[in-house]
């Protein structure tokens, strides 16, 4: 045993979701290292359905008998004491909780049910909670305990579809805050990862070089460090994956302090909106008890209002604003502001006064008496589709939305009970999810909405006793986040505010003469400025109170970079901790989404490999899955029906690029209406290859075009039903990667041959299979056309003919159309995950493109003219760029040999190009412009 190595004999460990991908390894290293642990796995599907015992079962059974101690558990977390219970009676004690299990249910904000809201929020947060909750008093009593919550990118900064996760798993890092602060006195710690890895969550994401990098393994080294007696971290929150370790904190900017009067506008916020979000002097905070807010209005008294604070006023005539929680305090604040700025008001509130009127009927009627049209609504928010139909039946209409209600049940973790755990959410983070869930269909069909949501520094920082409020207040943030992202492109915009103000709510908890200073009235207009058009940005956080106002943003650290190719050890991660959590020195970065947050990690960890490998390093290993290529080469393919009309016809034809002016291609009246000859290679997007049954490490979205090849054996017609028959001719070894090579024939009714296509496909990360031990070596092919396989050197002249043309930036988002709906060619997530900067042009779109300047050149666009035509993918395209196809005739004009080039990045994107024609061409010779 090395001398310094992390041992956890004696501990106690309880690992949730431990039946697979993180938690499976989590719970096998600290078995290794000693540890006693509860494994506990529902058995269910990644969407949360079904039951079985086994996953569990056969893990205690390895981790046994590799001399280990584990014992499984069944339940959901929804059911946490009795996953705790089981470590009791198994072990004694408890001492490390990893709240690892989820679910996923991903669907547009649009598409979210409340059956997926709830299912998410139940398994991740709340089952964190109960079981966290369970373990508590244990480690109170023994004065040790370490808990890790598992977060995401998607929770810190956002993701597409996932509303209700990226809500869970940001709550999970309030809650965490929270717990740190109020297990310090008791040795708790409690910290929260988000980790990059391949799991059956992600393992559809990742581009296939990378894959076998982002293994769990690189992620429990630094669990097990923070879970380790000797590590002091707690409250901290890291990303980590492929090696990388970083971390994240909050930093917030001077900000800027308003005179505390009503020169303090929505049109003063917006003249000092630089100031607001400059973060030239950035400030750390890790508390909430770091603003000194009695100092801050002493300043806001002092300051004088700017030139600049006195322009037009920002209205909302028109508008209707929807404010919860409007009965009293910041609500009603926001109500009077919006009212005197022309705006119509659903005000909500469920509330009475001391003499039982409701108070939403009070200020409704303080607005009516500025001028305004009122309507009041006592649903609860848990009730959203109500406090939305109110909108809809007295206005017609819903702009922006002011989710303001809430609520305390403050209570030390230790005391608190579900219930004040349930009212907190109910009303913090179900109400705002549902307010907004019922007004989004409206505003996307409008094609614009606000909505303003209200986290505070608890749910930023934690606070003791405030466990419930600081989780739900981070979890409305993480709402935020992902609605920030799925609005953008709807004009739809989200902000955050983190108040301190005295209310009716906060009274409880501050001096009189606090509540009396924080005025409302200081907060409201940010709000207004952050609800009004004139505000362009999207998915910002600011503090705000006193008169002053100041954005808050997630930094992460440069942290430190393991290679991925050699084991991590909490060891390493302990001799490194201080490069891993220091924020100095080296740029730090700031993600505005999950995506952009994982795919700068990704890259620069193939960066660094690429590097690494340049200087004589070892590439990453290779799939040890074996290749059986003689095997695929008899895999049997169903017959299928290529069945197309005139208008696929012209769809393709349109989609490589052709106009108006080639009424042969676009217009089926026109006299030589006839079907494009490659429109063949259509047919190869019909079936499906399952390439994943059979090639080691394959990715999607590493799959890219390599050569396409096409003999055109009769006339294409212009509508037809042809059967296909497919076959895999090939697999050979690139090492960068595998070629699969498919061969389509196309059969007309007669039973006759019309095409054949051979496509060889380039698999990034799938080469290196021939280096398996029992790999049976086979010759290439002998099955191939000839014309396939030519190398097709152009000669050394210049080219006889060169035609150019623009490609479109819409491109390739017509070209799919045609049956490739591969999202490398639309969705920029998945191309940069591919490794790209945007999404790329299909390498079929560019090959039509070079076929037309080719026929167009020699062969008068007579739809007879080619019998055969094969070319190599060498680079990529990005739609909006020109290509330019060089053409170079030889064999006494019976062959166009051509190279087509990126003007913009002079580089070939098609090489080894070579058409053969029917018969004899003339030269051509000339440049032109398509
Ligand atoms: C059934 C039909 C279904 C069709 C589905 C199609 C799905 C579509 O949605 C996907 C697309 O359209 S992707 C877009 C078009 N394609 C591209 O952009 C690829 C461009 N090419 C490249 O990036 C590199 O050339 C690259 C990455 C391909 C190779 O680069 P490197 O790894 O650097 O390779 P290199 O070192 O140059 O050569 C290594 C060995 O590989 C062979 N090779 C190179 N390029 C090839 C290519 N394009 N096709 C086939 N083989 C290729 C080399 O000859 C070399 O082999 P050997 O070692 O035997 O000499």
């Amino acid at each position: 045993m090395p001398a310094q190595e992390l041992r956890y004999d004696g501990k106690v460990v309880v690992v949730t979701g431990a039946g697979g991908g993180l938690g499976r390894d989590y719970a096998l290293f600290f078995a290794s290292r000693g540890a006693s642990v509860v494994v506990n796995d529902l058995g269910s599907s990644l969407v949360g359905g079904g039951a079985s015992h086994s996953a569990a079962d056969s893990l205690v059974e390895e981790i046994r008998q590799k001399g280990g101690k584990a014992v499984a558990n069944y339940d959901s977390v929804e059911n946490g004491a009795a996953i705790v219970q089981t470590a009791l009676e198994a072990f004694g004690r408890i001492d490390v909780l990893i709240n690892n299990a989820g679910v996923l249910r991903d669907k547009s904000f649009a598409q979210m049910t409340d059956a997926d809201w709830n299912l998410v929020q139940a398994v991740h947060l709340r089952g964190a909670f109960l079981v966290t909750k369970a373990a508590w008093d244990t480690f109170r009593r023994q004065k040790f305990g370490r808990i890790i919550m598992t977060t995401s990118s998607t929770g810190l900064y956002g993701n597409y579809g996932q509303a209700n996760y990226g809500s869970a798993k940001l709550a999970l890092v309030g809650l965490s805050n929270t717990l740190a602060q109020e297990g310090a006195k008791y040795n708790i710690h409690c910290n929260a990862i988000a980790p990059i890895a391949m799991s059956r969550m992600t393992e559809s994401t990742f581009p296939a070089e990378v894959a076998p990098l982002l293994s769990p393994k690189c992620i429990t080294p630094l669990v097990a460090y923070l879970c380790h007696d000797s590590c002091a971290e707690t409250g901290g929150a890291y990303e980590l994956g492929g090696g990388c370790v970083t971390k994240v904190r909050w930093e917030r900017g001077q900000g800027h302090v308003f005179k505390a009067d009503a020169s303090f506008t929505p049109a003063a916020v917006q003249a000092e909106w630089g100031a607001i979000t400059d973060f030239s002097h950035p400030y750390y905070p890790k508390t909430i008890t770091e603003v000194n807010w009695m100092e801050l209005l002493e300043r806001a008294n002092a300051a004088s209002a700017g030139p600049a604070h006195q322009g037009a006023p920002l209205r909302f005539d028109g508008k209707v604003v929807v404010v919860t929680g409007a009965g009293a305090g910041l609500g009603r604040a926001y109500a009077l502001l919006f009212a005197r700025l022309g705006a119509k008001l659903v005000l909500n509130d469920l509330g009475r006064t001391e003499t039982g009127r409701r108070t939403a009927d009070v200020v409704v009627e303080e607005v009516q008496q500025l001028g305004a049209p009122a309507v009041a609504n006592y649903s609860s928010v848990d009730e959203g589709d109500a406090v939305i139909e109110a909108a809809i039946r007295a206005f017609g209409r819903v702009d922006v939305i002011v989710n303001n209600a809430g609520i305390l049940r403050d209570r030390s973790f230790a005391r608190m009970t579900a219930k004040e755990w349930d009212l907190v959410y109910q009303v913090h983070l179900l109400g705002t999810y549902k307010v907004t869930r019922a007004a989004w269909p409206y505003f996307l069909k409008q094609k614009s909405g606000r909505v303003i949501n209200t986290c505070s520094a608890v749910g930023l920082y934690g606070n003791f006793g405030q466990a419930n409020y600081s989780a739900c207040k981070a979890g409305i943030l993480g709402l935020s986040n992902v609605l920030a992202l799925e609005g953008a492109k709807h004009n739809i915009k989200i902000h955050t505010i983190a108040p301190n103000a005295g209310t009716s709510m906060t009274a409880t908890i501050m001096p009189p003469e606090v509540v009396e200073a924080l005025k409302p009235d200081y907060v409201a207009p940010l709000v207004a400025y952050l609800s009004h058009d004139a505000c362009t940005t999207t998915g910002d956080i600011f503090e705000v109170g006193s008169g002053w106002v100041a954005q808050v943003r997630r930094q992460r650290s440069a942290g430190k970079y393991f290679d991925p190719r050699q084991p991590l050890t909490p060891e390493a991660i302990r001799d490194h901790w201080s490069e891993i959590s220091s924020f100095e020195g080296r740029p730090s970065a700031y993600p505005r989404s999950g995506p952009e947050a994982i795919t700068a990690i990704v890259q620069e960890i193939v960066q660094r490999l690429q590097t690494s490998q340049k200087a004589g390093g070892k590439a990453p290993a290779a799939s040890q899955k074996l290749l059986d290529v003689a095997a695929v080469r008899q895999r049997a393919y169903p017959e299928l029906t290529f069945s197309y009309t005139e208008r696929d016809v012209i769809l393709y034809a349109l989609g490589i690029g052709a106009s108006r002016k080639d009424l042969h291609l676009v217009y089926e009246n026109d006299l030589n209406f006839s079907t494009f000859p490659t429109f063949p290679v259509l047919g190869s997007h019909q079936g499906d290859l399952e390439l994943g049954a059979f090639l080691p490490n394959f990715r999607p979205m590493m799959l890219l075009h390599g050569e396409q090849f096409l003999e055109i054996h009769r006339p294409v017609p212009t509508e037809a039903a042809l059967t296909m028959k497919t076959s895999i001719v090939d697999v050979l070894d690139k090492k960068s990667g595998a070629v699969v090579v498919a061969r389509v024939t196309y059969f007309n009714a007669d039973k006759e041959l019309v095409a054949t296509t051979e496509s060889s496909l380039f698999v990034r990360g799938s080469g290196g299979f021939s280096q398996h031990p029992n790999f049976k070596a086979v010759a290439p092919s002998t099955d191939r056309s000839p014309a396939a396989l030519a190398s097709n050197d152009p000669p050394a002249r210049p080219a006889d003919a060169v035609v150019s043309q623009h490609v479109p930036e819409n491109q390739a988002a017509l070209y799919r159309l045609n049956g490739d709906y591969n999202p490398l060619h639309l969705d920029p997530a998945m191309s940069s995950l591919g490794g790209f900067k945007i999404p790329i042009l299909h390498g079929l779109c560019s090959y039509g493109h070079a076929a037309r300047h080719i026929m167009q050149t020699y062969g008068g666009n007579q739809a007879d003219f080619l019998k055969d035509i094969k070319a190599r993918f060498t680079g990529h395209v990005f739609p909006g760029e020109t290509l330019e196809t060089h053409m170079w005739l030889v064999d006494n004009g019976c062959k166009v040999l051509f190279q087509v080039r990126d003007v913009e990045r002079d580089s070939w994107v098609i090489k080894s190009g070579a058409v053969t024609l029917t018969k004899p061409a003339t030269t051509a010779v000339g440049q032109s412009k398509l």
